[in-house]
């Protein structure tokens, strides 16, 4: 089976990541795909970008733990965490309107690349959280200096701080969420998205450009990299190790 799906939409191009099995964790495979997916949407046919994940019950459980756990040193985890962070940024940077359908939980990194769309709604119920404290690093795809860019200061740093999962109203309430919705996924999406398709492609970038003009300036790719290393050299400790350790063991996938 394969590890996403892009679906070709009037006007936008749908991403879904197809690991249902994992609670959609990211692999190189889905990595890949987001790069596939950035390539494609640059067909004038698509206005908007859409991510979302398979199934009902999460939208992306992050770094797939399986697979990143073989990464023990601070140079192997940096080529990981660097490849995803740059992929992270070209979507961040989009110049077109991108928009993560939150159809269930989203953990660690999921919540990063959510946090890299323009726009994130999601399923009323659902919990989400910036948990990578808990496994002894911080985030390393950038999305913890693009959530201080998303949300207000004190907000970003509590989700990020206190490394918890939140429900939809909090989520919501601190601007994570920019909407909720309950039921039919699809119809939700393009309720989202029908006004921002109604408007031509050029007007759309321009205002993007507005606002990667204002990161450009402010240095945030340079941020993300720092992001990125300071994550790389807490990989390599051991109370990492054990954390991760325990969550497959917990799953008996060790
Ligand atoms: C590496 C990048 C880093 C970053 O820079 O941000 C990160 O992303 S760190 C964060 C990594 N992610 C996590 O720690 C999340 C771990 N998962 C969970 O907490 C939960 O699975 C969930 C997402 C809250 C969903 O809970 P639930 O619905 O109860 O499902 P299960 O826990 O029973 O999981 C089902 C199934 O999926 C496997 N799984 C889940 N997440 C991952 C993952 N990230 N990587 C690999 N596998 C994952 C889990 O092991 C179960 O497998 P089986 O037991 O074989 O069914």
């Amino acid at each position: 089976m394969n590890s996403y799906i892009i679906e070709e939409k009037t006007g936008y191009l749908l991403f879904t990541i197809n690991r249902e099995d994992v609670r959609n964790a990211i692999n190189y495979d889905v990595m890949e795909g987001i790069e596939k997916l950035l390539d494609m949407g640059k067909d004038k046919a698509y206005k908007a970008l859409v991510i979302t994940g398979a199934g009902e019950s999460a939208f992306c459980s992050g770094g797939d733990l399986s697979a990143f756990h073989q990464l023990k040193t601070e140079n192997e985890s940096y080529q990981m965490l660097s490849k995803m962070s740059s992929i992270l940024y070209r979507l961040l940077t989009y110049p077109k309107p991108t928009l993560a359908i939150l159809n269930g939980s989203a953990v660690g990194g999921g919540c990063e690349l959510a946090s890299a769309c323009d726009f994130r709604i999601g399923r009323k119920g659902l919990k989400a959280g910036f948990i990578q404290g808990k496994l002894a690093i911080t985030t390393g795809w950038g999305g913890g200096s693009i959530l201080l860019e998303k949300l207000g200061i004190t907000n970003a740093l509590k989700l990020l701080m206190t490394a918890d999962l939140y429900d939809s109203e909090q989520l919501l309430a601190v601007g994570f969420l920019n909407e909720l919705y309950d039921g039919d996924q699809q119809q939700a999406c393009q309720l989202y998205i029908e006004k921002m398709l109604k408007l031509e492609t050029e007007v759309l970038s321009a205002y993007k450009k507005m606002v990667v003009r204002k990161w450009e300036e402010t240095n945030l790719q340079k941020r993300i990299q720092e992001e990125v290393s300071n994550c790389a050299k807490l990989w390599q400790s051991e109370a990492h190790h054990q954390k991760v350790t325990s969550f497959l063991l917990k799953n008996k996938k060790m």
